[in-house]
């Protein structure tokens, strides 16, 4: 399975992307859709919306009153933090059962508006953030959506900033053009990156690189942070440090090939690894264990698992 992130701002085209996404034969998880689910009449969830906001969240026939619970939670901070303990933790035990149904070969997209606010990132095989300006954003949803412009600005403004989407983006689609300009770039997204890169994940198949120097790619210090985010995670606390390393931390010209390195305290943790990273994309590359590379082609990379000096 291959799992992607999708965000971006409130406005910004998630569904357009999603629904792209869909036709083309992703498994759409929908976070917005799951935190609907889980406060439907007659659940836990709504009954503690009611216990922390009042019955006037309801409307008449007992279901949430969005509305109004939109007007309390997104009045100041500690209102929102409340709507957010409720909610968050009940969306990702839904978002875990769907996940755990999908298919094993499935490209699995997971919108989640608040991807980077809640540091979700490193989870994903890949995020995809779709792009527009605010003016833009809120201009589409007062005109298509009907949203009330001071209530689309007042969410706006407690969600990440674009700079912050952009950390963790390794694919920023610009959804600033006409629409279905976005059609035809996630056509070839999904065809030469995502599909490929499944593959490789369930296949345990490292992407090729090309020897041939580029170069200096401003982006590959970020890229290499991107990548130390989910090695981190896949790592836990057998990673005594991760470092990117090489020509491409220096910026000068070279193969485009990312290398970082994982410090170990011994060859167990090495062997224990194997699993966890292969699962998150970094499939071994020789048969030593030592050595892994990304099952990524769009962002090839190496890792080493060096055996701490002290230990050895
Ligand atoms: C307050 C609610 C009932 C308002 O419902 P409404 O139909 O007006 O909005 P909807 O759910 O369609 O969300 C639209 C957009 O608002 C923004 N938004 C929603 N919740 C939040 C939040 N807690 N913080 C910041 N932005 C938010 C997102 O950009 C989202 O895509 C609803 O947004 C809600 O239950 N929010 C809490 C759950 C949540 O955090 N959802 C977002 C991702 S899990
Ligand atoms: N390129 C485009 N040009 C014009 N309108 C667009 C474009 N892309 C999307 N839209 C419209 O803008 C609105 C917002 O797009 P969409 O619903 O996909 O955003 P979203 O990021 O999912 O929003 P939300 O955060 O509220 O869930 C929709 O009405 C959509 O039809």
């Amino acid at each position: 399975m291959l799992r992607v992130g999708l965000t971006g701002g409130m406005g910004a085209g998630k569904s357009t992307a999603s629904t792209a996404l869909a036709d083309l034969g992703a498994t759409i998880v929908d976070s917005d859709r799951i935190a609907r689910e889980v406060v439907a009449p007659g659940t836990p969830g709504l009954a503690a919306l009611v216990e922390a906001f009042g019955p006037e969240i309801l409307a008449g026939d007992g279901s949430l009153d969005r509305a109004a619970l939109a007007g309390r939670a997104f009045r100041d901070d500690e209102s929102r933090a409340t709507l957010n303990a409720i909610t968050h933790p009940r969306v990702g035990e839904r978002t875990a059962e769907l996940l755990a149904a999908a298919a094993p070969d499935a490209i699995v997209v997971q919108d989640i508006p608040l991807l980077v606010e809640n540091q979700l990132a490193p989870l994903f095989h890949l995020v995809i953030v779709v792009g527009a300006d605010e003016s833009t954003r809120v201009h589409r949803l007062v005109t298509h959506r009907g949203v009330d412009e001071a209530d689309a600005r007042s969410r706006i403004a407690t969600q990440a900033t674009d700079e912050q989407r952009r950390a963790v983006a390794d694919v920023w689609l610009d959804n600033s053009g006409p629409p279905g300009s976005l059609s035809p770039v996630i056509t070839a997204l999904w065809a030469e990156r995502l599909v490929p890169y499944e593959r490789n994940v369930r296949t345990a198949t490292a992407a090729p690189s090309s020897a041939e120097p580029v170069s200096a790619n401003p982006e590959w210090p970020a890229q290499a942070q991107r990548l130390i985010g989910r090695l981190r995670l896949a790592c836990g606390a057998s990673a005594q440090r991760i470092e990117h390393v090489g020509p491409t931390a220096q910026r000068v010209a070279a193969p485009d090939l990312l290398e970082l390195v994982v410090t170990v305290a011994d060859d167990d943790a090495v062997r224990s690894l194997t699993e966890p990273l292969t699962a998150a994309g970094f499939p071994p590359a020789d048969g030593t264990g030592r050595r892994h590379g990304s099952a990524d082609p769009g962002r090839p990379a190496t890792v080493e698992l060096r055996v701490s000096v002290n230990a050895s």
